[in-house]
């Protein structure tokens, strides 16, 4: 479980997240608001990427600013950009190098490697050239990268935002089908729709807590009055897929 207790965060002197505190217990938790309403740096925080400025965050008991390395192997996290998170030449050899220092034999790894890009629909890819893969093969990949160290919970930063209907629709029931906790970051609203809560930000603040419909409802009537500053409504939902 996670649990944020008071957590401001700022970049400078210019303070983003004020005074959070939640406790994050259901399965699937999304997360929505305007751009540049600090989702992302509240995603960070959860694994310990950026640490708390104030207040505690902790992982299962584990202060992410004292025991980072152990909340990262409990938290698993996917980034926007699919590329910035793929750092080895092969298909393969990026999704083998989250298992290195695990205590596993080469055969464990590879029988682990063959599973996980079989599951993800990359088995044909093997030994290709991960630059050379398209968009949603790319975030296919990200996610099978960070799946195959069977993280205990699954953070994703827009991960569907780049992709067409069909690949949205793969990691979606991707991450439906996964026995682990995800907390997803969206702009894509309906497909929270089945999701167990809702957390809406706003201005560094969780402005709303509660059921997909109820929280989505809270989103969009706030962007109908005006709550989000001109110019940051470029992250208006796409409900129409
Ligand atoms: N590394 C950074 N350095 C300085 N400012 C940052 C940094 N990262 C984020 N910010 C600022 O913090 C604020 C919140 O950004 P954040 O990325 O958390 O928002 P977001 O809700 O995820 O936005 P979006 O929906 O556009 O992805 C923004 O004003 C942003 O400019």
């Amino acid at each position: 479980m996670i649990e944020l207790a008071n957590v401001t965060h700022g970049y400078g002197d210019r303070p983003v997240l004020h005074d959070i505190s939640l406790r994050l217990t259901e399965r699937r938790i999304g997360l929505i608001g305007a751009n540049g309403s600090g989702k992302s740096t509240l995603a960070r925080l959860l694994n310990g990427l950026i640490l708390p400025d104030s207040g505690q965050v902790l992982v299962d008991g584990l202060d992410t600013m004292k025991q980072g390395r152990a909340v990262r192997r409990k938290v698993g996290f996917v980034f926007p950009d699919a590329g910035t998170q793929i750092i080895m030449p092969t298909v393969a050899e990026d999704v083998t190098v989250g298992l290195r220092n695990r205590g596993l034999s080469k055969e464990e790894v590879a029988a682990r490697v063959t599973d996980v890009l079989a599951r993800y629909g990359l088995a044909d890819h093997h030994d290709h050239a991960a630059h050379l893969l398209s968009g949603g093969q790319k975030q296919m990949l990200a996610l099978a990268a960070v799946l195959v160290t069977e993280p205990e919970i699954l953070v994703c930063d827009e991960p569907t935002t780049l992709l067409d209907r069909r690949n949205v629709r793969t990691v979606m029931e991707t991450l439906r089908t996964l026995p682990q906790q995800v907390i997803l970051l969206t702009h894509q609203l309906e497909t929270l729709d089945d999701f167990d809560r809702v957390l809406v930000v706003g201005e560094g603040r969780v402005v709303f807590d509660g059921s997909p419909g109820n929280a989505i409802d809270h989103y969009i009537e706030s962007i109908d009055a005006g709550a989000v500053p001109v110019g940051d409504q470029a992250g208006e939902p796409i409900r129409d897929l």
